[in-house]
């Protein structure tokens, strides 16, 4: 049974109602999760609020950091523990677990330790009304208890994302991890406690939205900010539900984004480009390519060329290191994902490659496996190009000028990641500053310093994390005013 983790220490929800956590590569029950209550969700805000007042209030600055240093080490000592954790809960490669989610879970600890250590406040000298001076200073501190809510495609990465600069900034968490991924926000909570996080700062509740644990936190009057990772529409949802108590709430959230391929392009990195952006993670990353508009010289070129690498790529389980396609996150998204692969098929698109559930062994058929797909013939304008589908696809259209690709891919009501591919330095930044996204990779894609503003606009969301940025949602700024 995968539990709760209420002030320090591992529990059954008070309903004894849990729910099946299952393997999407080959449709295995995993474990069964324990549900929240209500009462749950009650008690670990309440443990939130006594350990702010408590043992993690008191702490110095310098202690926190060294405690969030000893958290990353301690996931690093532990690595394979989350990998099996997240290799299990989501069916992506090893290679990609022990690469990429593992290790920034650490990383996400260490950035904002060094963050919150080396962050000035500002100070203003000047003269009041009657000329006698007066100094202003700033002050940071904890907003209080955050309430963290998460998606399933990169679980222990996007949680710490959040985690890691709340508690930097002294505040304590609820963290909802998604219902599909449960497991490494609850393995996080033995690291916790063996590095000596005081209990009630790191809490974790399981369940789903609605009615459920994600909505208990989000409306708890305890919470003082949610910081959300998900769906444009539950977004909006949270917001709704947020009102009520004017909480601060940090969106992350969906997108459609662009890559734009001029003619003067380096092929071969293109193609290495597009290959991780389409397909990595199954395409369940937000920050992937699902339009990729190629200017027309070379548009054969590129379309055949993105459809040979996906044909390359291996479905099979995580641990055979010949696997380099994992399986959609449940068969409920396996099936969001082919109705958008008939939708494209309706719209007029051809299948260069793909479009279909591909050949697997008989013990994996129940796993939620979708063929990588590329697609010509999709119009600018058609859902498929429009709407955030998050799976292993995308259509490759043509265009002919600078400002054509530019119109198209700025015509989107998201606004969260482009990549764009070109040789002319000049050209490179004059359309990454004219793209209206939050992140622009240039002859590269996913290459990240967490140092960065990192978050979208429109439809992507609300507000910027990393480095500084993040604490500006982490923590409350108040100024001081003396006059002498
Ligand atoms: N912008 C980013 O950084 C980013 C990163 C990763 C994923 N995403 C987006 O997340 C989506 C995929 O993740 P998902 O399917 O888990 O998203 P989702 O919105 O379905 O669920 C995310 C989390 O919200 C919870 N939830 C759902 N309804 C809720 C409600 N009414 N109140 C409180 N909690 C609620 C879920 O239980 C889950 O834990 C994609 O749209 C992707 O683009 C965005
Ligand atoms: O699926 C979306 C990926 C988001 C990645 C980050 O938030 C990050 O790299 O910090």
């Amino acid at each position: 049974m995968i539990l709760n983790f209420i002030n320090g220490q591992y529990r059954q929800g008070r309903g004894g109602r849990s729910f099946s956590d299952m393997n999407p590569v080959d449709g295995s029950l995993i474990a069964q999760v324990s549900e929240a209550t209500r009462e749950d969700v009650d008690d670990a805000v309440n443990a939130a609020r006594d350990a702010l007042a408590g043992p993690w209030g008191a702490l110095k600055l310098s202690q926190r950091c060294d405690l969030l240093y000893a958290v990353a080490a301690e996931i690093d000592r532990r690595a394979e523990d989350f990998v099996a954790a997240e290799v299990a809960d989501t069916g992506k490669p090893r290679s990609l677990a022990s690469h990429l989610d593992i290790p920034r879970g650490a990383a996400n600890f260490r950035v904002f330790a060094d963050a919150v250590r080396n962050v000035a406040t500002e100070t203003f000298t000047s003269h009041a009304p009657d000329g006698e001076p007066t100094l202003n200073y700033a002050l940071r501190r904890p907003k209080g208890v955050v309430a963290v809510i998460c998606p399933w495609n990169l679980p222990l990465l996007l949680m710490t994302w959040k985690v890691g600069p709340a508690l930097a900034c002294g505040n304590t968490v609820v963290v909802k991890p998604s219902e599909e991924t449960p497991a490494t926000a609850a393995l996080l909570g033995e690291v916790m406690n063996s590095v000596g996080i005081p209990k009630g700062v790191y809490n974790v509740v399981h369940g789903f939205g609605p009615e459920s644990a994600g909505e208990f936190l989000t409306t708890h009057p305890g919470v003082d900010a949610i910081t959300f990772t998900g769906e444009t529409r539950t977004g909006a949802a949270i917001i709704r539900a947020s009102a009520a108590g004017i909480k601060p709430v940090s969106m992350e959230l969906g997108g459609k984004n662009p890559a734009v391929v001029f003619d003067d392009a380096d092929l071969d990195a293109t193609i290495a480009g597009l290959t991780r952006s389409v397909f990595e993670n199954s395409g369940q990353v937000c920050l992937g390519t699902e339009r990729v508009y190629v200017q027309r010289r070379i548009f054969d070129a590129v379309v055949q060329r993105l459809a040979s690498a996906a044909a390359r790529l291996r479905p099979g389980r995580p641990e055979d290191p010949a696997t380099t396609l994992g399986p959609l996150i449940s068969a409920e998204h396996q099936r969001k994902v082919l109705d958008y692969f008939a939708l494209a098929k309706a719209e007029g698109a051809t299948a260069v490659c793909g479009g279909g559930v591909p050949d697997v062994s008989h013990e994996l058929k129940a796993g939620a496996w979708v063929e990588p797909t590329v697609w010509t013939g999709v119009a600018h304008e058609s859902r498929v190009a429009r709407e955030e589908i998050f799976g292993p696809c995308c259509a490759v259209i043509p265009f002919e000028t600078e400002a054509e690709a530019l119109r198209m891919a700025n015509d989107t009501p998201y606004g969260l990641a482009a990549s764009v591919y070109t040789s002319d330095v000049a050209r490179a930044h004059r359309f990454a500053g004219a793209l209206r996204v939050g992140v622009v990779w240039v002859n590269s894609w996913f290459v990240r310093d967490l140092r960065t503003p990192f978050g979208g606009s429109g439809a992507s969301g609300i507000g910027r994390e990393g480095g500084v940025h993040s604490l500006e949602f982490y923590t409350e700024l108040s100024n001081v005013c003396i006059k002498f």
